[in-house]
Parts: structure tokens; sequence; C-alpha cells
């Protein structure tokens, strides 16, 4: 199902497709933001996301993000009982998305942080902007119930796509069901893994069609186990298409 994000100031569109998997850039620091060439950051990846929750106060004001103009920018502000820093409220998180609203292509918000962003939720509505329904794990890989759950509690509510990491160490026996809640999705989908087999786990899922495939810009990666943007772009441009599973029709 192709769905395309609006976005705000002339930044091209994101088409969530699962045929064209996206690469995602993190940035984990405002070191890393400071750091970055816009141009070597379009090479790497089609989106950057900001984690709000990531950067100081001060760095926040800066907007350093402004020189990426012609990327797609997804925000972030993580709520701490899934990785976020700073045990930031929901108040203070949804503010700093509300911050943003003009320049974002998209914004993240957390499954469990839904009801809390209500507010946020009908000013992106209005705004025509679109948001990712987000998922996290760090022990491990959740129950498929839990998973296919969340995804619906985010088609419900509105969300333009579902996105879960979790930890994946020794639970390969778990691949088969997770292959199929991507590639059998009529939603679009994004899964990863976190940890020991999260590099495989990730060109393995954007063959299968997660449609959003992070990797860390700079040198600071933001969960355990990604690769680079680059590495992940390179390495999912590297592994043939005709590999890839699809068990709808191509216009789904
Ligand atoms: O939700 C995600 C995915 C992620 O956790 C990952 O596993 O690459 C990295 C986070 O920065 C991002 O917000």
């Amino acid at each position: 199902m192709p769905s395309g994000l609006a976005c705000p100031m002339n930044r091209s569109p994101l088409e969530l497709h699962r045929r064209r998997p996206l690469v995602v850039g993190s940035i984990g620091s405002g070191e890393v933001l400071a750091g970055l060439d816009p141009a070597d950051v379009a090479s790497a990846c089609d989106v950057v996301e900001i984690r709000l929750d990531l950067l100081s106060a001060k760095e926040r004001q800066a907007r350093g993000w402004r020189v990426f103009e012609k990327i797609p920018l997804l925000f972030t502000a993580r709520r701490a009982s899934e990785g976020g820093a700073g045990d930031l409220s929901a108040e203070q998180r949804e503010a700093m998305l509300i911050d943003v609203i003009a320049e974002a292509a998209a914004i993240d918000i957390e499954v469990a942080s839904i009801p809390e962003m209500a507010g946020l939720r009908i000013k992106l509505h209005d705004a025509g902007v679109p948001w990712i329904a987000s998922f996290h794990d760090f022990r491990g890989v959740p129950d498929l119930a839990l998973l296919h759950a969340s995804r619906e509690n985010a088609r419900n509510s509105g969300a333009a796509a579902f996105k879960a990491a979790f930890e994946l160490g020794w639970q390969l026996d778990s691949l088969p069901a997770l292959a199929q809640f991507v590639a059998g999705s009529d939603f679009p989908t994004s899964l990863m893994g976190m940890g020991p087999f999260a590099p495989m786990s990730r060109v393995m899922f954007a063959q299968l069609g997660s449609v959003l495939n992070y990797g860390y810009l700079g040198d600071t990666p933001t969960a355990p186990g990604q690769w680079s943007a680059r590495q992940l772009r390179e390495a999912i441009a590297s592994v043939s298409c005709s590999a890839t599973y699809d068990p709808t029709p191509a216009d789904q």
C-alpha cells in the first residue's frame, strides 16, 4: 500500500512502499548534528531522524537540522521507557514535537504514547504531517499477538506506518513469523532487530518490505547493533530485489 507522506517546506514527500525500502539516518547527538555535511548525508540515506531527546535545549533551539533543507526530516522525542534520554515527561516531549511540526516530514509517536499525545495528533492531522507509530523492546522479541495488536492500534489511531525495534539474540526461531508479519502486511510496516543479530535482520527485513530502515549518521549509533546509514543503504542495495518475498500484488 503506497502511502504518500506530505511534506511541508518543499521537502520531497516520503513514499512508503514495501518495494522501495527507505533508509533513515539517525542523529544521536548535537555534536554529530553539527559535524555533518548535508551532501554526504543525502548520499547516505533517504530520511534524517532527529532524536530531540538526545539534543540539549540549546541544541534544539539552534535548529541545526535546517542545513538538511532538501532531505525529509523525521522527528522523535523518545519516551524513557523505550530508550529515550533525559526521563522527559509526556508534556515535555509533546511540546518538543509540536515545536517542529512545520519542519517535519513525519513525527514518531510510540504506540504507548498514543493516548497522551492526542493534542499533538490533532495538530499533525491539521498540518497534514504523517506520524509513525513506534514500539521498542530492549529485552527480547515481543509476542507476535502484541505486535499485531500494536499495529492495529496504530492503524486505527491514524498512523501512516507501524515500526517495531526489538532485541534479537538467539531467538532465531521467531524469524519466519516476523518475516510474515512484514511481508504479509497490508499496512506499511518496519521491523528491525537490535543487538547481536541486528545487522543481518535489518537487511532481511528490508528485503521483506520493511518501509523504514534505520542506521546511524556520524559515529554514534542510536540503537545497539545498527549499521551506519551508508553501510545499510549499500547492503540493502546489494541484495537482489528479485529475492523479495511479497505474497500480495505489486500495487498493494
Ligand atoms: O525507533 C527507532 C529505531 C531505532 O531504535 C533502531 O533500532 O534503529 C533507532 C531510534 O533512533 C529510532 O527512533
